[in-house]
């Protein structure tokens, strides 16, 4: 297992398989490197099949024990069931998706491994959801979250972005999860700063304290010290890392992108490494090299400043601004 230097073992990976898809929600921060081709253009430059076993084989040598694909929509890959069936048996596989393509496909990629699933569920109306996926798939989306618990994929986290548009829908998902059997809520903090649209946020804090109030018991998760709430036999969980050093300092993934880039953290884009062409020996010193460079981004590398607003640490100014 590779530790970098503030302690934080890595033990998963979250690998974006594309970063192509076929809604256009509004809050999108285009996990990965920020493109903006549209959904259907060609994907040369997403890493093959063999590519990304090739780096879970050296990730799995230095103790990775999961692996979560993510895109854009990863199941625009007509190859993921191969990639699935081709990951190194040691790791949990999981998958998050908009589940439009899961009806159908969910028994299949069951059968080449997967293990579980997150799917993005922003809201119980079709027009909303609409609204905010720019698309019409709702009803898609219902049949996909089915086909996943019918395939076996339990529990399925329903993702949902809490922001202005959304946030009203908050009581309806936690009660619809204690309701439903097999599903549980993950409510995730709006990142204003990756989206470019302050206006919309909400405060999680008040969240947060809404769930407090209605929890019949509240559980922390060791990764991002993520807090969950049961409520009514149903469990939320809270994804907060906005301005959340707690969050960072137990943050254990590292990323790769559709191109194939190794990163240390989401939020970053100057600690890029390509894996381009590398041999497997070369993606290794890579892999030890990027750990060894990972920074706890709020807490180490965002600093509060004498005026309690956060700002870059200059230890790391020269090679952001390089980026
Ligand atoms: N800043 C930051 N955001 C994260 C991190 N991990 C997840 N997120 C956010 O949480 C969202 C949902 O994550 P998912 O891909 O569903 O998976 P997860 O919750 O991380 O993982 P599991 O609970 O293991 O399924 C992502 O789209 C990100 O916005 C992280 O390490 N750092
Ligand atoms: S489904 Fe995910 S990747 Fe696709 S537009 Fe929405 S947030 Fe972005
Ligand atoms: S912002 Fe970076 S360091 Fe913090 S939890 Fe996310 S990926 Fe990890």
């Amino acid at each position: 297992m590779l530790t970098d230097e503030f302690g934080r073992e890595v033990t998963g990976v979250r690998v974006s398989l594309t970063d192509r898809c076929n809604f256009d929600c509004v809050y999108c921060h285009n996990e990965g490197l920020g493109d903006t081709r549209g959904p259907m253009d060609p994907q040369d430059d997403e890493m093959g099949a063999d590519d990304v076993v090739r780096f879970l084989e050296v990730a799995a040598e230095f103790g990775v024990d999961s692996v979560k694909f993510t895109g854009g929509e990863p199941m625009l890959r007509q190859d993921l069931e191969e990639i699935i069936r081709r990951t190194p048996d040691q790791m949990e596989v999981s998958l998050t998706t908009n589940g439009t393509f899961l009806p159908g496909r969910a028994e299949a990629l069951v059968d080449a491994g997967l293990e579980r699933v997150n799917v993005s569920q922003d809201a119980l109306d079709p027009q909303d959801f609409a609204e905010i996926t720019k698309s019409g798939a709702y009803e898609k989306v219902i049949e996909g979250v089915d086909a996943a618990l019918e395939s076996g994929l339990t529990p399925v986290k329903l993702n949902m972005v809490v922001f202005e548009h959304t946030a009203g829908y908050v009581p309806e998902m936690v009660d619809h999860v204690a309701e439903n059997e097999g599903l549980q809520l993950q409510l995730i903090e709006y990142m204003p700063e990756l989206t470019g649209k302050p206006e919309w946020n909400i405060d999680i804090e008040r969240v947060h304290d809404w769930l407090a109030e209605k929890a019949d018991d509240i559980e922390h998760r060791e990764m991002h010290d993520r807090k969950r709430y049961w409520i009514n036999g149903g469990m939320v969980e809270i994804v907060d890392p906005v301005e959340n050093p707690t969050f960072c300092a137990n943050c254990h993934r590292v990323r790769v992108t559709h191109e194939g880039y190794l990163k240390g953290c989401l939020n970053r884009n100057d600690d890029l490494v390509s894996m381009g062409d590398m041999d497997r020996s070369e993606i290794r010193a890579a892999f030890r090299d990027v750990v060894a460079n990972r920074v706890p981004y709020y807490g180490e590398y965002m600093i509060r400043n004498d005026e309690g607003e956060w700002e870059i640490n200059d230890k790391y100014i020269e090679e952001y601004a390089g980026a």
